[in-house]
């Protein structure tokens, strides 16, 4: 028999309205173990509230939420997962040391300092002072109290929002060092190129919904066509009833194709020896998140 390891996640229809807003609208969200998911959507989307209510904090108004099968409360008291907010208060007047010790002792199996400080790249801050920190030294403290723990599930509220391109970069290689271990991965974020480097799938919410899931490529495909373009050639109408073609348009000497399947639009025009100062330019995630969330009415 085979027997199913329960998922790190798992959101079912899960509600939340904060009086006549609707922030979260029936979310259904299954993550399994070991994997690095980006939650992406606009300001408001209901990101922050999803996260609150997968972590105990929220209590959603219908639906259900669980943490490695067991209450989200239960797992996070438990350091089944770990999670550092946006911002938050750091108690003031003491170390940095001091204050993680403090937190490690609050758990079952906490990770050794030394090397909670070796992934927050605080190695040599150990005896620094909570309140005398930057910005972005505190975002790592906060992401060494996420980690303290040793949670088989890390989750990341805009994680890098306070960190310049360097420090970012030093995260990120935090973040793929736990992700090599097994750890489960869920973080949100704005910075969508970002997202396309270090996840390895994407949940797009929109209004409370999940508009999108998949991988980045999977996630391009569903709304944004590759575009093809050629230097026009004197007849163009027979362009568009290439294979792939979705839409053809001229602007100056070039005929842009978005095609659906741009091998074998390309392959087409070269048999017609039409492929003069060939471009194709894939859609770029960015485009495919405007296309998903844009807010037009149906
Ligand atoms: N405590 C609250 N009281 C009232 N309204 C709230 C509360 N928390 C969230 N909302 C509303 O619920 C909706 C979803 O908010 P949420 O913070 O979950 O979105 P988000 O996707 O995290 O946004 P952002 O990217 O701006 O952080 C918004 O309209 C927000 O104003």
């Amino acid at each position: 028999m085979v027997v199913m390891e329960t998922d790190a996640v798992s959101l079912t229809a899960v509600t939340k309205s904060f009086g006549a807003v609707r922030a979260v609208d029936g979310l259904t969200l299954t993550i399994p173990r070991g994997s690095t998911v980006a939650l992406l959507g606009p300001n408001g989307a209901g990101k922050s509230t999803t996260i609150g209510m997968l972590l105990g904090l929220i209590p959603p108004d219908s639906g259900k939420a669980a943490l490695f099968g067991l209450d989200p409360g239960q797992a996070v008291r438990r350091g089944l997962a770990g999670a550092m907010p946006q911002e938050g208060g750091l108690i003031p007047r003491v170390t940095i040391g001091e204050l993680l010790t403090f937190l490690a002792g609050t758990y079952p199996a906490p990770l050794p300092l030394d090397q909670v400080l070796a992934l927050a790249q605080m190695t040599g801050l150990r005896n620094r002072r909570v309140d005398k920190l930057s910005g972005g030294q505190a975002q790592r403290v906060r992401f060494a109290m996420a980690l303290i723990g040793d949670p088989g599930l890390i989750v990341l509220d805009e994680p890098t929002a306070a960190l310049d391109v360097e420090a970012r970069r030093e995260f990120w290689n935090g973040m793929r060092t736990l992700a090599g271990r097994g750890k489960t991965i869920l973080f949100s974020t704005h910075h969508l190129g970002e997202a396309d480097e270090q996840a390895d799938r994407f949940v797009v919410i929109d209004r409370g919904r999940v508009v999108a899931d998949g991988t980045s490529t999977e996630i391009k495909k569903i709304v944004a066509l590759t575009t093809v373009s050629v230097t026009a050639p004197a007849e163009v109408g027979w362009l568009g009833d290439l294979p792939g073609v979705r839409r053809m348009e001229v602007r100056g000497d070039r005929a842009h194709l978005r095609s659906a399947d741009p091998d074998a639009t390309v392959m087409a025009l070269a048999e017609a020896g039409a492929v003069r100062n060939l471009e194709v330019a894939p859609a770029g995630l960015e485009d495919a998140f405007v296309a998903l969330t844009s807010k037009e009415t149906v």
